[in-house]
């Protein structure tokens, strides 16, 4: 046999074996949808009966060159991984937050500003809004620095009762009266479903918190929403719940969620939480939301933030959220995290400098 014809037989088997892959994913499916109305009708997966009817079946058609032990070898195999797929749990397959059902990343637009998807954005601004002055001076060095997003919190969900609990209703309007006078968005965390209507006069991003991660009825509620939603990873939450919770919105048909690492609770003392770098990949491969890092309350300090948001941006993040305030010192809330403005300002050169972030031009 020629050379020639040898390829054009290999060809061939290439062909079939797409034939075939397309065929055994088909009837996977099928399998999964079986499998499916066994799980809800209770019954067992595994139908051994059904197998051997099939293998006895085939190996009656079967007129070689394959011989009948290996016809049922091979479709045992097949059985078995129909099996598998049934088994593995279809949930998580399934999540309209997942890859697997939405395989473009989605990209948050709001206005001019695009977060997910392609260059990434910093997110930065104090940690509680506290004066008209504070944060307009903060806004000022936003716009200076290329920075499209001002965070600050109105509503503090804080740790002691007795500490600044942030400024409302009021403080979302010293926000946006800044935002506004420097072409800046807002960002800020609500804490309560009935606050979402109004706040959204104030908020281009809603924020729910760490501590929120898990509050379903204000998950519902911002899911009710048509706004974006940046939702923050919970101290203790897995991947799992922390895509689970973005299901919760996203379900309810608010496609615009944004997921934000801010670190776990572990053992480690010499930073507030540890910052969950492999968090970044895995829920970029996972999900097709957009993904940023909090490098300020998963450090919790100022000399490693610089270095972190690389990695995080290395790692493939969406975005980076920083705290920054005119006078840390005098703080009303992280005054040991939150960097002064000249402090942000190289912070954000360093960043630049990696060649992983552009500042937008104004
Ligand atoms: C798909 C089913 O579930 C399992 C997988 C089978 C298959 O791949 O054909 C057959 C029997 C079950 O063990 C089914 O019951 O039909």
């Amino acid at each position: 046999m020629s050379h020639m014809q040898i390829e054009q037989l290999r060809g061939r088997l290439d062909e079939l074996n797409s034939q075939l892959l397309e065929l055994l994913s088909e009837r996977a499916e099928i399998g999964q949808q079986i499998g499916e109305w066994k799980r809800n009708a209770g019954l067992p997966l595994h139908d051994p009966v059904r197998e051997k009817e099939m293998l006895d079946r085939l190996a009656a058609q079967n007129s070689g060159p394959l011989d009948e032990a290996t016809v049922r070898r091979l479709f045992g195999d097949i059985f078995k991984a129909t099996l598998q797929v049934q088994i593995e749990a279809p949930a998580k397959r399934k999540l309209l937050v997942s890859r697997a059902s939405h395989r473009e990343d989605t990209v948050v637009q709001i206005g001019d500003t695009a977060i997910g998807g392609g260059e990434p954005v910093l997110v930065a601004g104090p940690c509680s809004v506290e004066s008209r002055e504070q944060v307009r001076e903060v806004a000022a060095a936003l716009k200076r620095a290329g920075v499209p997003v001002i965070r600050g919190g109105a509503f503090k969900p804080r740790t002691s009762p007795y500490d600044f609990q942030g400024l409302g209703f009021e403080g979302l309007k010293l926000l946006k009266e800044a935002a506004d006078e420097f072409g800046l968005l807002t960002i800020s965390e609500i804490v309560t479903p009935a606050h979402l209507e109004e706040a959204a006069q104030y908020v281009d991003i809603i924020q729910i918190g760490a501590r929120n991660m898990q509050n379903f009825e204000l998950l519902k509620a911002a899911g009710d929403m048509r706004k974006p939603v940046l939702l923050k990873r919970g101290l203790a939450a897995t991947m799992d719940e922390f895509l689970h919770a973005a299901e919760y919105i996203v379900s309810r048909g608010n496609s615009q969620v944004m997921l934000i690492e801010r670190g776990i609770r572990t053992y480690e003392k010499w930073t507030r939480n540890t910052l969950d770098i492999s968090a970044v990949p895995l829920l970029k491969r996972e999900s097709h939301l957009p993904v940023l890092v909090d490098v300020s309350h998963s450090t919790g300090r100022k000399d490693i933030m610089a270095p972190c948001a690389k990695a995080a941006l290395a790692a493939g993040a969406d975005g980076i959220m920083v705290e920054t305030h005119p006078n840390p010192a005098a703080a009303l809330s992280d005054a040991d995290q939150q960097l002064d403005l000249g402090e942000f300002a190289e912070f954000v050169r360093d960043v630049q400098s990696s060649g992983l972030y552009r500042a937008i031009k104004s």
